[in-house]
């Protein structure tokens, strides 16, 4: 998808001009972006990311910002928004809300290997060890509140096995995670590979922050493991997974109740994504000619998890 507000040069010097950025060089719209309009900035002094948010919640934009802010002020690989010389960060420009970020090194990692993991694993637990910490609240959007009544609009759509196995999924997930209080924080909420940038082995940055959250450490961590550690037929990588998981774990070891429940969490949050997908493709879709992403996959990889069983942790005082 391309950007969907287009901007001039013109438009992008009057609107560095409020920050102590340098002159621009350079403007380059981003192809790739899905939901709002981004554009490469280049000055005489750093390149940086401008985002026009063209859809969603803008009322949360605040949350995000504090967000990111807490986060790049921790040291963590984010791209913490530019503030102006006045000390705002959420800006208008062509009538949308816009922020201007520092442009993060490297690319997505396709095909990550075991050092990424490793490398994503540390960062992730990093910032959950700190974002515990964080004062903002934005409860999470895409939890059991969220699966259990909207899961009945995809139903239809479904074969009798598919459905027996959703509606079985939610009573199990109500059952085992009713009444325990799992530690919490501030989440990325979305931490696809897709959502990263690497150069070679090392992190450049974890991007696009807009499904951030706050709730279970753990959700954001399954998240990140059921795409990161997956082979192509939904089983998990044993290496990919050890590597994450040890990495994540020197970091912020989780405690008993978090190592009961985490196979039921990865497969919570393979419900969620087969849920989300298919309401992308037969409920909700996208205003504009995106392809969807694929529900299928994530109903194998929730069969996949549920054969898998009991999966056990690695220890986190062994580096894998
Ligand atoms: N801070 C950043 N540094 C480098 N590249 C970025 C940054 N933010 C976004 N991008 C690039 O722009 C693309 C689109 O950004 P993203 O925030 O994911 O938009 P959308 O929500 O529209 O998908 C990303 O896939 C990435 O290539
Ligand atoms: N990473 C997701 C896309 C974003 O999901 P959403 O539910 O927050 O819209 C995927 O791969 O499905």
């Amino acid at each position: 998808m391309a950007v969907f507000t287009p901007l001039s040069e013109a438009q992008v010097a009057e609107f560095l001009a409020e920050y102590d950025a340098g002159t621009l060089t350079s403007l380059e719209d981003v192809a790739h972006g899905t939901e709002n309009s981004t554009f490469f900035v280049t000055t005489d002094r750093r390149e940086m990311v401008l985002t026009l948010f063209e859809q969603g919640e803008h009322e949360e934009l605040p949350f995000f910002v504090e967000l990111l802010d807490f986060l790049a002020g921790h040291q963590l690989p984010v791209p913490g928004p530019l503030h102006d010389r006045e000390g705002q960060a959420l800006k208008t420009l062509a009538g949308k809300p816009a922020l201007l970020f520092p442009r993060m090194p490297g690319k997505w990692p396709v095909s990550p290997n075991v050092a990424q993991c490793r490398e994503i694993g540390a960062a992730l637990g990093r910032m959950h060890a700190v974002s515990q910490h964080f004062t903002g609240q934005r409860p999470n959007t895409r939890d059991l509140h969220w699966i259990k009544p909207m899961h009945h609009k995809v139903l239809a759509y479904l074969s009798p096995e598919d459905q027996a196995l959703m509606a079985d999924e939610i009573d199990v997930c109500e059952d085992v995670f009713s009444g325990v209080d799992l530690p919490q924080g501030a989440l990325h909420g979305d931490l696809f590979r897709d959502n990263t940038l690497f150069d070679g082995d090392r992190l450049g940055g974890i991007i696009d922050f807009y499904n951030g959250c706050t709730g279970d450490l753990i959700f954001d961590l399954s998240i990140l493991v059921n795409d990161w550690c997956s082979n192509d037929d939904g089983r998990l990588d044993q290496a990919r997974y050890d590597a994450l998981l040890s990495a994540y774990l020197a970091e912020r070891p989780m405690n008993a109740d978090e190592r009961r429940l985490w196979p039921s969490m990865l497969r919570m949050t393979a419900l969620r994504y087969w849920l989300s997908r298919l309401l992308v493709v037969y409920v909700d879709p996208p205003a504009h000619s995106l392809t969807p992403k694929d529900p299928a996959q994530y109903r194998q990889l929730l069969g996949r998890r549920i054969e898998e069983g009991a999966l056990p942790l690695p220890d986190a005082t062994q580096p894998a």
